[in-house]
């Protein structure tokens, strides 16, 4: 159970002007700067449940979720996880929950990933036979077995992440917090990572608080979504409803083999990139379908993809109408 109350984050940033002589002054004289990160946010989710958390760059996720895990202290509101202040930083709640985050690394590069996450038994004080069955399921859920003599240095980005979560999920938290867990992997990373997180969830009951820039992600995890904006909370509830009522187009994506003329795109969608051999069209919802196939039975295509625009797109949109 995650309750966040009237939760802000502000953080007192000192000011640079720019030029060489304001710079001197400001040495002497320092102006600062107040950054209202998070404001006055409010929300619980129930334990076992998925929630995607959505807002465009700097809209405040990361500063919630450390405020959530007990990295920062809150400015104002109050937050308990599973009962507890997290920036107590207890140990009974730390053993409880986990946080990973795609663009840091947290394993120990020059080890292979059986003694990194070693090092993760020893901080947990996991009993060996917990831990045993814990990394055996993990290795098999993850396929990571044999991954695990490697250097951890010499992983690929997919191979590593995958181990993250693995060494995140150890001590088996009950708790999740994913910030950007698929970030910069391929199509295929990216689906390995949603599976095991659904099975995960599906076989621990465990809460999951996500962050992602792919909407894929959000859709494949979570049906309740929290978005924020400028450090506020602007929509709290059901995923398909926020996406049919601001996001009224897919994005078709077509590889072609060879050039057509401008105008075979009239009456097919709106243009939204033409990137060499690749276009990409809006067009309605409803009408995916009967686009792609008549593009695949008209044109000399390589490859059709279907793509949800960008969560920054939708966001936006929800904003445009607010
Ligand atoms: N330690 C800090 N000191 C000063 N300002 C900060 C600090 N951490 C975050 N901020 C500011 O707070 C705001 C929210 O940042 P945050 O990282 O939470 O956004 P985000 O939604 O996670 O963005 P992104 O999607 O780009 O990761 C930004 O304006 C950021 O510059």
């Amino acid at each position: 159970m995650i309750e966040v109350h009237e939760l802000a984050k502000h953080f007192r940033v000192h000011r640079r002007p720019p030029g060489l002589g304001a710079s001197l002054r400001a040495l002497f004289r320092r102006e600062h700067v107040t950054v209202r990160a998070v404001e006055r946010v409010s929300f619980t989710i129930p334990t076992g449940e998925v929630v995607g958390f959505l807002g465009p760059n700097g809209a405040g996720k990361t500063t919630t979720l450390k405020c959530l895990t007990g990295l920062l202290h809150p400015t104002a509101g109050t937050v308990r996880v599973l009962g507890h202040t997290p920036h107590h930083r207890e140990a009974a709640f730390l053993r409880r929950i986990s946080l990973v985050m795609g663009q840091r690394n947290s394993l120990f590069w020059d080890l292979p990933a059986a003694d990194a996450f070693e090092v993760n038994r020893a901080i947990y004080g996991l009993a060996e036979g917990p831990y045993r069955s814990a990394l055996a399921e993990l290795a098999t859920l993850l396929d990571i077995e044999a991954l695990l003599d490697k250097q951890v240095r010499v992983l690929s980005l997919g191979e590593r992440m995958r181990c993250e979560l693995a060494a995140a999920l150890l001590h088996r938290p009950d708790v999740l917090f994913l910030d950007e867990p698929t970030l910069g992997l391929d199509v295929n990373g990216q689906a390995a990572v949603r599976t095991f997180l659904r099975d995960y969830n599906a076989r621990h009951g465990a809460t999951v608080l996500l962050t992602s820039h792919y909407m894929g992600d959000v859709t494949a995890l979570a049906r309740r979504v929290l978005v924020i904006d400028d450090g506020a909370l602007r929509f709290d509830g059901d995923l398909a409803a926020l996406v049919e009522a601001h996001s009224p187009h897919r994005l078709v994506r077509v590889t072609l083999r060879a050039a057509v003329p401008a105008e075979t795109w009239v009456g097919l969608g709106e243009l939204s990139s033409v990137d060499g051999a690749v276009v990409t069209l809006a067009v309605p919802r409803a009408e995916t379908a009967a686009i792609a196939a008549r593009l695949l039975t008209t044109l000399p295509v390589e490859d059709v993809a279907i793509e949800d625009p960008p969560v920054e797109d939708i966001i936006r949109a929800v904003f445009a109408h607010a």
